[in-house]
């Protein structure tokens, strides 16, 4: 678990979201009206923020009988006191109110009833139709929508009349903010429950909910602001470790795992990585791995291939010297190991894999090599094919304790998975076939999602759609195995691996069409942007 437990690095699911604020009254001591209002408080500034000053704003906020609308009702208050001209539409009638929210009605009304400025600003008014909302709209003229209509609460296909009041609101010209998460998002997935409403700006309470940056919750929040609602930082570091809740990978992260070299280091010492790859007609894919794995700082990259390629592969590197496996007609022969042998005793990381190509032969001699060595190991691609239907299996003889680092697309996946999975939750998925298989698995997409068999879980921090291009899953897989030849643990050498990559990608966007990225493009921008990152502490290593 990182040493922080920042907010905006947290990811929590509904239910971690719920332990932490039953934790904040019940033992902490701190009313939940306190936090109601501290969180509708603080999205009112965040709103004011992004489209103030609130003289300029007509508000149209829509209320939901559940504490999302009950927010929603706070912001009323605050916003109506501020000078904006508010008007709330409760999608319940008053008696469906409970506890804070029903008490926070009473307080809008109140302030309604009462003469003064704030009362002029403000109307209220019940509406439990689509058709209602939009007559009211039309009245109000609204320059900015807040949407409080649902919010963690929500488990299931959004119901009428809220479903259509979200296609309405979908189909307003004006900027909607919503509160917490947008109204049918699924808060732990990402993914839309038959609706979604499309935000431009998401104020989440206390801590980021994994649906906003997982599945589709990045397309549908907007940009994010994250509202400090008073829980104490150490009942959300507690909880950021329940099932399905993840951390986001930070420079800081970054920085902190990268070990800085000793004065006295030599290559050995810094970490040695061998690449076992290629294939007749596959060259570039163990060349890209083998430069990565020396780009995230391994000392020394040796790469392994076929002896019928290794003297073109040996022209294509410079600084990488190739070894030769003995190749029978149906792929590489069996004895890897003993081949090896003499490097594997220096070397710290393997990386087995890229360019192997799906030959019978190279998949059994590929299994058996895994079968035979206690070396952290990164598993990608052909290697991935090889072990498909041995990983897990019981009469299987891999044992990966953990110190395998897997990195799958959806497709290798499947085949690993041996059926059907369902990828709408991808951290789930992530968090039970680590646990599973007792690996760390790196799922690959956007974002990334790497879990680790105890369940610690990391999401991209950086990157994009710019990444989806032949070529970057074997930098990606060289990072991780530099980064695990020079000790971190698995899961950080993969969210190390993962952050670096997206951070590179993220650079080369700065000065160029994202659309013409190519991997050894990623490649030549991880060292700039391994130095933006970690900065001139780190340029003598
Ligand atoms: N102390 C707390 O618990 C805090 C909660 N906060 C807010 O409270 C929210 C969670 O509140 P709740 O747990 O009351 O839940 P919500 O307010 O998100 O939703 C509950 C309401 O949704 C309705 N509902 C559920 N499923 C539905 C469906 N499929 N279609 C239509 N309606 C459906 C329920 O009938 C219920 O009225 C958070 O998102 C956040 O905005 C914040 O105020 C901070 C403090
Ligand atoms: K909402």
């Amino acid at each position: 678990m990182p040493d922080r437990c920042l907010p905006r690095d947290v990811l929590l699911t509904a239910d971690a979201m719920r332990k932490a604020d039953r934790t904040t009254i019940e033992d902490f001591g701190l009313p939940g009206f306190t936090l109601m209002e501290t969180a509708g408080r603080g999205a009112t500034s965040a709103i004011l923020r992004r489209y103030g000053p609130a003289e300029t704003i007509r508000a149209f906020i829509i209320c939901g009988k559940g504490n999302n609308g009950g927010d929603g009702l706070v912001v009323a208050r605050h916003l109506a006191e501020r000078g904006a001209r508010v008007h709330v539409a409760c999608t319940a009638p008053p008696e469906d109110l409970r506890d804070d929210p029903a008490h926070n009605l009473e307080l809008l009304q109140s302030l309604a009833n009462s003469p003064g400025s704030a009362a002029d600003n403000l109307t209220l008014s019940t509406c439990d139709r689509v058709e209602a909302l939009e007559a009211q709209a039309a009245a109000v003229q609204p320059s900015l929508y807040v949407d409080a209509m649902l919010g963690t609460g929500l488990t299931s296909e959004v119901r009428e009349p809220l479903r259509g009041m979200v296609e309405w609101l979908n189909g307003q010209e004006e900027k909607v903010t919503a509160l917490d998460i947008p109204t049918g998002l699924h808060s732990d997935t990402g993914a839309a429950l038959g609706v979604c409403v499309r935000a431009d700006q998401t104020a989440t309470m206390a801590s980021m909910k994994a649906g906003l940056v997982v599945g589709d919750g990045a397309q549908y929040a907007g940009e994010i602001d994250i509202v400090d609602i008073g829980m104490p930082r150490y009942i959300l570091s507690r909880v950021s470790r329940d099932a399905g809740c993840a951390f986001r990978t930070s420079d800081e992260d970054l920085c902190r795992w990268w070990p800085e070299r000793a004065n006295d280091a030599h290559k050995y010492s810094v970490g040695m990585t061998v690449v076992v790859g290629g294939a007749p007609g596959y060259i570039g894919a163990p060349v890209m791995a083998s430069r990565a794995a020396a780009r995230a700082g391994s000392g020394y990259v040796a790469c392994a291939c076929p002896e019928s390629i290794e003297s073109t592969l040996a022209q294509k590197m410079t600084s990488i010297p190739t070894l030769a496996l003995p190749e029978w007609e149906d792929g590489l022969a069996p004895d890897i190991h003993d081949t090896l042998s003499d490097r594997l005793d220096k070397a710290r990381a393997l990386l087995v894999g890229p360019g192997l190509g799906r030959k019978s032969m190279t998949q059994s001699s590929i299994c058996d090599f895994l079968s035979e060595t206690d070396l952290p190991a990164v598993i990608d691609a052909d290697g991935l094919n090889a072990i498909a239907g041995v990983l897990g299996a019981e009469d299987g003889n891999l044992e990966p304790n953990g110190r395998w680092i897997l990195t799958p697309h959806a497709g290798e996946f499947k085949r690993l998975a041996g059926e059907d999975v369902d990828f709408s939750d991808r951290i789930g998925v992530a968090q039970a076939y680590a646990k599973r298989w007792n690996v760390v698995l790196l799922l690959k997409g956007h974002p990334s999602v790497v879990a680790s068999p105890d369940g610690t879980t990391f999401v991209g921090g950086a990157g994009g759609p710019s990444l989806a291009v032949a070529g970057t899953g074997d930098v990606l897989a060289g990072l991780c195995a530099g980064f695990l030849a020079q000790g971190l643990q698995p899961i950080h050498a993969a969210a190390a691996g993962m952050h670096l990559g997206g951070a590179a990608a993220d650079r080369y966007a700065t000065h160029s069409d994202a659309r013409t990225m190519q991997a050894t493009d990623v490649l030549d921008e991880v060292a700039k942007a391994a130095y933006e990152i970690c900065g001139t502490s780190k340029a003598s290593r």
